[in-house]
């Protein structure tokens, strides 16, 4: 069956289903997606959780909390000022390109540099966190492109952050690393500066993922996609139109870091990736040459490292001792 016509089809079920008055997490379980939506943004999280017991893991409650965050993001900035903010901003910067450059110059993965001061996994990483200075030190010691953690409550970062990196004229193309549910946030992304944004598959049904990348280019942003299982690779590789995969070594559902995850996934599906032409990022847990020369040899393109980098005193110079070579531009 032609790509086209399996993605009419695929639509035409998800349309049925909404037709047929599912759930959104009706629909979403259909997908094999754990993760639920509680859909009530002016509820509070009590109320919420009255109705829906408590959040089953770490990645639905930031989603629960990311659900009312939109809501009162919406209701300070409505979605018509921010997309005419996003149609202002200067244009985007090629990340896709920039990765695909910077592998072939080095030999290497390319490297999407973190700007991370804290997770929930691993608490802060980074006391005196000056985000600017460390995004500076990853673009002078050969970062291909940056990735800037968004989500305050519980990574401690923020869309200031991300403006503050993009204005201090930083060139490295930038990624916004936000748990994104709503068209909004991707606008509001591009109108802080953003040139590329994560989608994460465990929490978007397909229909989402295809409504926000038709999104990603209008606004000329590379869309990052997010897998951590085989069920969720071959959801995103039925979408046409995906340029890059992030294969994330660690579960935001419980957090277990296995950098075999990428080996297994593109063993099983690098032939049809490469035939895409679709680049795949190594995501988390990577700290050391040896285990960038074991998702380059699996199949990466691209290495996205935060910790290894953030948790040493000089985070640039720290980008020679995990490749075991300078990077240069
Ligand atoms: O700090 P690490 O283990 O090098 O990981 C970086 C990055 O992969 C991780 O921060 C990440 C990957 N996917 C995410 C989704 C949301 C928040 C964070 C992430």
């Amino acid at each position: 069956m032609e790509a086209l016509e399996r993605d009419q089809m695929l639509n035409a079920v998800e349309l049925e289903q909404w037709e047929s008055g599912k759930s959104v997490n009706d629909i979403a379980a259909c997908q094999g997606i754990r993760i639920r939506r509680h859909c009530r943004p002016a509820a509070s999280m009590a109320e919420i959780e009255a109705e829906m017991g408590a959040p089953r893991n770490i990645l639905e409650k930031i989603i629960w909390d990311k659900e009312i965050e939109v809501a009162q993001g919406l209701a300070r900035s409505p979605l018509n000022e921010v997309i005419e903010s996003a149609g202002k901003a200067p244009p985007t910067r090629d990340f896709y390109g920039a990765l695909a450059a910077a592998h072939k110059r080095n030999g290497v993965p390319a490297l999407i540099a973190e700007v991370k001061k804290a997770s929930p996994s691993r608490g802060v990483l980074r006391e005196n966190f000056d985000p600017v200075e460390i995004a500076q030190a990853y673009e002078k010691h050969g970062a291909a492109c940056l990735s800037i953690l968004t989500d305050e409550k519980y990574f401690q970062g923020s869309f200031e952050n991300l403006q503050k990196v993009r204005k201090a004229g930083v060139k490295c193309p930038l990624l916004c690393k936000e748990f994104v549910v709503d068209k909004w946030q991707i606008y509001y992304a591009r109108a802080m500066g953003a040139d590329a944004v994560l989608l994460i598959a465990a929490v978007l049904t397909d229909l989402d993922i295809k409504c926000f990348l038709r999104i990603c280019k209008e606004l000329g942003l590379t869309a990052l996609i997010e897998v951590h299982d085989e069920r969720e690779m071959e959801r995103v590789l039925a979408i046409n139109g995906v340029q890059l995969i992030g294969i994330n070594n660690r579960s935001l559902e419980t957090f277990i870091v296995d950098t075999s995850n990428t080996k297994t996934l593109l063993e099983k599906h690098g032939d049809a990736i490469r035939e895409k032409g679709i680049l795949v990022v190594g995501e988390s847990g990577l700290f050391t040459p040896d285990d960038v020369a074991y998702v380059q040899n699996a199949g990466v393109s691209a290495v996205l490292v935060g910790e290894s980098l953030v948790k040493q005193a000089d985070p640039g110079q720290a980008i020679a001792g995990l490749f075991g070579k300078e990077l240069v531009h």
